[in-house]
């Protein structure tokens, strides 16, 4: 209507609307109802780009060849120890699966060595009453004053009776001591009336001589004193 008075008003003749174009429907063949849905197969994979049987695909080398599955990669051998039958050992080591138990775990151990041997302690000397004695106050040192002492003089304290032993530069009276010893009597007494730190560091470093020995303490050990003094 607007148009048309603008172009009265002018003096030009209306201009004509351009036609609209009709929407035809057209039904698929073999569908009678006009306007239902036809049902397609749901189908989500991706297509192939450039098209597998495209002209690009066959004119350049630079796209990759999609490989048939004779051309892959064939699948890893199945484990050894997928094969093996559970609680049976396998027949060679060399076959055996690095996950198996070795086949040594079937041999019994070793026997313990001899030399380690603890002894069996008679009863009321355990470690504790080790402690619960060295803390009683009763007398283990069986001297009134920390001496001086020479190897000459410690070497006179040697029987089971009367034991002093060195140890890191301290002398002590193991006599007490001896029926405490988790390793006998016997490996204690070689170290009496002598210097015994060698011995009793390669045997056990681990444990504190000087704590548990602290009561026993007797003095401590100096070089000999020099015989050709003026
Ligand atoms: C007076 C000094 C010593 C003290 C306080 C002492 C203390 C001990 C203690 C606490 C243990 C038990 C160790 C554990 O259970 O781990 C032990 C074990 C033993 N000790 Fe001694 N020891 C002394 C000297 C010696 C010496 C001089 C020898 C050897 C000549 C010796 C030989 C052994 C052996 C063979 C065992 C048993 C094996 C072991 O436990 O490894 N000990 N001793």
């Amino acid at each position: 209507m607007t148009s048309y008075l603008r172009s009265w008003l002018a003096g030009k003749p209306p201009v004509a609307t351009p036609d609209i174009p009709t929407v035809l429907k057209i039904s698929p063949p073999g569908s009678d109802d006009e306007g239902e849905d036809t049902e397609i197969e749901q189908d989500d994979s991706v297509p192939a780009f450039p098209a597998l049987n495209s002209a690009q695909r066959a004119a350049t080398s630079k796209i990759p060849r999609i490989l048939s599955d004779s051309a892959l990669m064939p699948p890893p051998p199945v484990p050894s120890l997928a094969r093996r039958t559970p609680g049976v050992p396998p027949k060679s080591p060399k076959s055996s699966s690095s996950l198996l138990a070795p086949a040594s775990t079937t041999q019994r151990p070793p026997k313990p060595s001899k030399k380690r041997d603890k002894v069996a302690l008679a009863p009321g000397h355990s470690p504790l009453d080790w402690a619960a004695l060295k803390s009683s106050g009763t007398d283990l040192r069986g001297v009134d004053t920390l001496m001086r002492i020479p190897p000459s003089v410690l070497k006179q304290h040697r029987s089971k009776a009367d034991a002093w032993s060195a140890f890191n530069g301290k002398v002590y009276n193991i006599t007490a001591y001896f029926p405490f010893h988790p390793g006998g009597e016997r490996e204690l007494m070689r170290v009496a009336g002598r210097d015994g730190t060698d011995l009793f560091t390669s045997t056990h470093a681990w444990v504190n001589a000087d704590f548990m020995l602290d009561s026993c303490l007797v003095g401590f050990l100096i070089p000999e004193p020099s015989t050709d003094s003026p």
